[in-house]
């Protein structure tokens, strides 16, 4: 079984008599890219703030590798690589020059400092860059180059606050495919966002937050299950819709079709799987099928059940 590298419990922060995070736990496993999924001041960075260990939290625990963890635990600190929001990079410096820099605040030197500096230049994608200034980098580059920083020390766990905001489209997949990838040889993550579709793509687990409280998690199935909503199927169709809508009521897995204008629209417990069934028993009514559009139920359906509200505002 893969093992747990962070594990919080209870953990909670009040600002005043501003409850920031109350009561969150969360476990995640090697190779498992967790996304902490909710509106800005839903309390994601305080959350991550007190899970690096930068921000003292008033309850709670935090495990990394089993091992407690907090503020003036430096060596628990070093199975993290913590990628913040703003941007913490030096515009003169080329790429390899700032790595460099951050590497030896690791403790790294040398032919090792050097070699460390490459390979995360390579899994960032910058290498063909690195003897150029950060400050002739792209937004999205310099993203790139800051996730590169939190990797320098080869973290157990990889936390990244909302690292796809203000990216261009191009840099935010290379920036989803370097963190499946990191996820991929073991490392555990943390992804902030507000964006669902990024949880929906990159997570394995997403936990909804909203006003400093986890309100559910699981996978995104768990999730929109959860909502007991079902997928939504729309056939532009000619020929006998009536029949055809007649012998689709008897599939088991549909629950209802409504015939229209230019064809069908049937509500199906999970559509994906039922698709060639659904299309075979159209044929057989004598129906052609043009064109045929899924619509599941998403995270931000799941979202707005759970606190009445959008994502984004
Ligand atoms: N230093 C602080 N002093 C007082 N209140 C704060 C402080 N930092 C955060 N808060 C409040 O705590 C709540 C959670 O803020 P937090 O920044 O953790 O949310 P977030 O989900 O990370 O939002 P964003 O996406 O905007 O960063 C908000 O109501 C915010 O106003």
């Amino acid at each position: 079984m893969a093992e747990v590298v962070l594990r919080c419990e209870g953990l909670r922060k009040a600002y005043g008599t501003v409850v920031a995070i109350d009561d969150l736990g969360i476990e995640i496993t090697e190779g498992e890219t967790y996304g902490l999924l909710g509106p800005n001041g839903a309390g994601k960075t305080t959350a991550i703030s007190m899970i690096v260990g930068i921000l003292a939290r008033d309850a709670g625990s935090v495990t990394i590798d089993g091992q407690p963890h907090d503020v003036h635990r430096t060596a628990t600190k070093r199975l993290i690589g913590y990628v913040p929001q703003e941007l913490a990079l030096y515009p003169d410096l080329t790429g390899r020059e700032n790595l460099h820099f951050f590497g030896r605040l690791h403790g790294l030197s040398g032919r090792e400092l050097r070699r460390r500096g490459d390979e995360v230049l390579d899994v960032v994608g910058l290498s063909d860059r690195a003897g150029q200034r950060v400050r002739t980098y792209s937004g999205g580059m310099s993203r790139r180059l800051h996730i590169g920083v939190g990797l320098l020390n080869r973290p157990r766990l990889l936390v990244l606050d909302e690292p796809t905001v203000g990216v261009d489209p191009q840099s935010r997949n290379a920036i989803l495919d370097n963190v499946r990838q990191l996820a991929g040889q073991g490392m555990a993550v943390l992804y902030t966002t507000h964006y669902m579709e990024e949880a929906e793509r990159l997570c394995d687990r997403v936990g909804i937050i909203d006003s400093g409280r986890l309100r559910a998690e699981g996978t995104r199935r768990d999730l929109v299950t959860m909502l007991d909503r079902e997928d939504e199927v729309e056939l532009l169709a000619d020929g006998d819709l009536a029949a055809a809508a007649q012998a689709l009521a008897e599939l088991a897995e549909v629950s209802a079709v409504d015939v229209r204008e230019a064809g069908l629209r049937l509500l199906v417990a999970e559509a994906g799987p039922n698709l060639p069934q659904i299309l075979a028993t159209t044929g057989r009514a004598g129906v052609t099928v043009r064109s045929v559009q899924v619509r599941e139920p998403n995270l931000e359906s799941v979202f707005l059940h759970l606190t009445g509200k959008a994502l984004r505002d």
